[in-house]
């Protein structure tokens, strides 16, 4: 396995530029995934580091090895690259055994030795009992672990893989984000994923790279990217995220803590350390965040606009009174009586206030 590391990589087609200047270390082993809205340079990022598409400017290492710079490029069969996509086509007229070796036929791997590394690498995803089967007979997951056993017979140094599951159903997603979340800490593999599905890529990344237009706005492990998200483009798109206006911004006297005015009540709040006063600011909060305050003047004044059940919990969703153009929402127990129209009492427990520069 390898450790790839992007070098202010800068891709154009025709005259639109789709990355500037992307740098990325992605560490031996790790698992990256690669999340942003749709057409904001995920796929292309992948096609560069697999070599099917040229850089403009930077550069692309594998190691120690440089694979990809300006007019230079190792073809992507030498870059030993494994990529799992979306649409993983299975040859029909192929038994699941076959399919998973026939990369190594083409390489002149002998049959025995073929079919030893194919089942080896069908037992890594559970399917050698299934084998002989045809692509034909198995659902829609088993032929997702057919592909990525087939990527796995050719030993890669990287594996990348392109929204794999963006076509199977919830339970079935549900179900292979477990499968790759062992997968990867069985072969301790470099993988890169992609998705736009946030929860998608918290649950399997050890880290996540946000992208926006082109560039990476923020790389970091999931768990600081939800606490403590760097813009607001990263503050919304991660966990239901919202994003309040606060007013006169103050010292608090514990390290990391600042005061803020939420719709006119004073709350405490994490901020960057060094944080400078100011009279107006912006702060990242999640539903889980914000709770309903038992008596009127421990929060801020809001109305219930709409209720929506969720099994565990109700989510409550409310209208500040001094912002009534802002529309939030809260987690709240499901046994709690709350009508719409009705007046609540909203609490920051918990809060970010967004970097100056975001
Ligand atoms: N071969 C190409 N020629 C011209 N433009 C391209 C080409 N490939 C991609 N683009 C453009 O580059 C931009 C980024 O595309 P890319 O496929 O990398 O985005 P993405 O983030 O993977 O999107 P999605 O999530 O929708 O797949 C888009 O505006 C797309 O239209």
């Amino acid at each position: 396995m390898a450790s790839i590391s992007l070098e202010s990589v800068s891709k154009a087609y025709a005259r639109k530029r789709v990355l500037a200047e992307v740098s990325l270390d992605v560490a031996e082993g790790e698992f990256v995934a690669i999340l942003g809205p749709s057409g904001c340079g995920k796929t292309t990022m992948l096609r560069l580091i697999a070599g099917f598409e040229q850089l403009d400017a930077g550069a692309i290492r594998f190691g120690r090895e440089q694979v990809a710079s300006p007019g230079r490029s190792v073809p992507p069969e030498k870059r030993n690259v494994g990529i799992v996509f979306q649409n993983y086509a299975l040859w029909p007229h192929m038994s699941v055994a076959d399919n998973v070796g026939y990369a190594l036929k083409v390489a002149g791997v002998s049959p025995g030795e073929r079919r030893r590394r194919s089942v080896e690498a069908l037992a890594t995803v559970d399917m050698d009992m299934l084998a002989d089967r045809s692509p034909a007979d198995l659902s829609g997951g088993q032929r997702q672990r057919v592909a990525l056993a087939r990527c796995l017979a050719a030993r890669p140094s990287v594996m990348l893989l392109d929204e794999p599951l963006a076509n199977l159903d919830v339970h079935l997603r549900a179900a292979m984000e477990r499968e790759f979340s062992a997968f990867h800490r069985r072969t301790g593999a470099t993988m890169i994923y992609i998705t736009h599905d946030q929860s998608e890529a918290m649950a399997l990344a050890d880290r996540i790279a946000v992208m926006d237009a082109g560039r990476i706005v923020q790389f970091a492990r999931p768990r600081d990217l939800y606490r403590e998200p760097g813009s607001e483009m990263v503050a919304r798109f991660i966990g239901n995220g919202l994003v309040l206006p606060v007013s006169d911004l103050r010292a608090d006297a514990r390290p990391g803590h600042v005061e803020v005015d939420v719709f006119g009540r004073r709350h405490a709040v994490r901020a960057r350390r060094g944080q400078a006063p100011a009279a107006a600011a912006r702060l990242s909060v999640h539903p889980d965040d914000l709770v309903l305050a038992s008596d009127e003047a421990g929060g801020f004044d809001a109305e219930v606009e709409r209720i929506t059940y969720r099994g565990s919990h109700i989510e409550v969703h409310f209208r500040p009174r001094r912002a009534p153009d802002l529309s939030l929402s809260l987690h709240a127990p499901h046994d709690r009586a709350i009508e719409p129209g009705a007046r609540i009492s909203v609490r920051v427990g918990d809060g970010w206030v967004l970097p100056d520069a975001a």
